[in-house]
């Protein structure tokens, strides 16, 4: 089947899988998706529930290319990575970073609603003490803060963690993260602003981000990426979202096609759930991740096989995606 030739069809929908999260992560406790089986491959479509049928368009043109096109060359064959540390107490923050897999630096999830500043601080201080002094540290704060509460936190946060290597979206807006850029010594990295903007290359032209983050699916594939990555012009780290390894897979590709990759990617998030879609997960050993591309089997997909209401809403889901895509199913 191929997309190339007279009308674009929809690859096979192999598989509909759900996996609990380990711990509750932006939200959510359960991760589902599909996976798309082509002649290049496997792919996964698994935009979270809350985007609607035309933001979720860009992540099934992510499956199509993984399972119809593949990807390009690698140009290195293991991709450094972070261990992601959820708004978890300074206990669990410690454990999640000694059973990492080896990695030496650390993403740590800040401004979760309901938790204080001191509860933030407690978790980098455990963080800086299970990675030593040579880790590095950088927060996310999914663009929960205003300028003023940013300007106030962020410095508390880096003597916190002895050093931030950066703060990820620390604001929404932005004129904010380059206001902010402006009067902080702490780096900005631009998630949100790049994934769910109509124009992600504002960030650039405001002076906004020293470092922007891409996401493979909500940036519609591996090639949609190294194009962006080309005009943004500003040091990339490729991170996930949330997907079983079938979708991780397609952030290594990119990772591994980039032609610079200065800071360790944020891939290592299987860890995040319990269980996966194929036998052997993509896991750092020693902070780096392989470059391969797993295979699910007919074992590994019955284990995590989501029952008839959730596959039913998947189908649905995706004949929406397919008519903004413009493929027939
Ligand atoms: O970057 C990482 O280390 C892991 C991925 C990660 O943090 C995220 C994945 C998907 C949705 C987000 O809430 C979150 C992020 O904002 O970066
Ligand atoms: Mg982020």
């Amino acid at each position: 089947m191929s997309l190339s030739a007279g009308a674009s069809l929809l690859p096979d929908v192999r598989a509909t899988y759900s996996l609990p999260m380990r711990t509750r992560f932006r939200g959510i406790t359960v991760r589902d998706g599909v996976l798309l089986r082509g002649d290049a491959g496997w792919g996964e479509v698994s935009p979270f529930w809350d985007y609607g049928p035309a933001e979720s368009a860009a992540w099934l043109r992510c499956g199509i290319e993984a399972a119809e096109e593949g990807w390009p060359e690698p140009v290195r064959a293991h991709i450094p990575v972070n261990v992601t540390v959820p708004a978890v107490g300074p206990e669990t923050a410690r454990r999640v970073v000694a059973e990492s897999g080896g990695c030496t630096t650390a993403k740590v999830k800040v401004a979760e609603r309901g938790q204080s500043p001191a509860e933030e601080q407690e978790r980098l201080e455990a963080v800086r003490d299970a990675l030593g002094p040579g880790g590095r540290i950088r927060i996310d704060a999914n663009a929960a803060w205003d300028l003023d509460t940013a300007l106030d936190r962020l410095p508390l946060l880096d003597r916190a963690a002895g050093g931030l290597e950066y703060a990820e979206q620390p604001c929404a807006a932005v004129e904010d993260l380059a206001a902010l850029r402006r009067r902080t010594e702490v780096p900005i990295a631009a998630d949100e602003s790049i994934r769910r903007a109509a124009d992600p290359l504002a960030v650039r032209r405001a002076g906004a981000a020293d470092v922007v983050v891409l996401k493979v699916q909500p940036l519609g594939g591996v090639r949609a990426c190294l194009r962006l990555a080309e005009e943004v012009a500003l040091p990339v780290v490729v991170s996930s979202a949330l997907e079983s390894s079938v979708g991780i897979a397609a952030g290594i590709a990119l990772a591994a096609a980039l032609p610079e990759l200065p800071y360790a990617c944020g891939l290592a998030t299987v860890h995040l759930l319990e269980g996966d879609t194929v036998p052997e997960p993509l896991l750092p050993v020693d902070g780096a991740i392989p470059v391969r591309r797993p295979e699910p089997t007919a074992e590994s997909l019955a284990a995590v096989r989501a029952d008839d209401d959730v596959a039913s809403r998947w189908r649905a889901r995706l004949a929406e995606m397919a008519a903004h895509v413009g493929v027939a199913r």
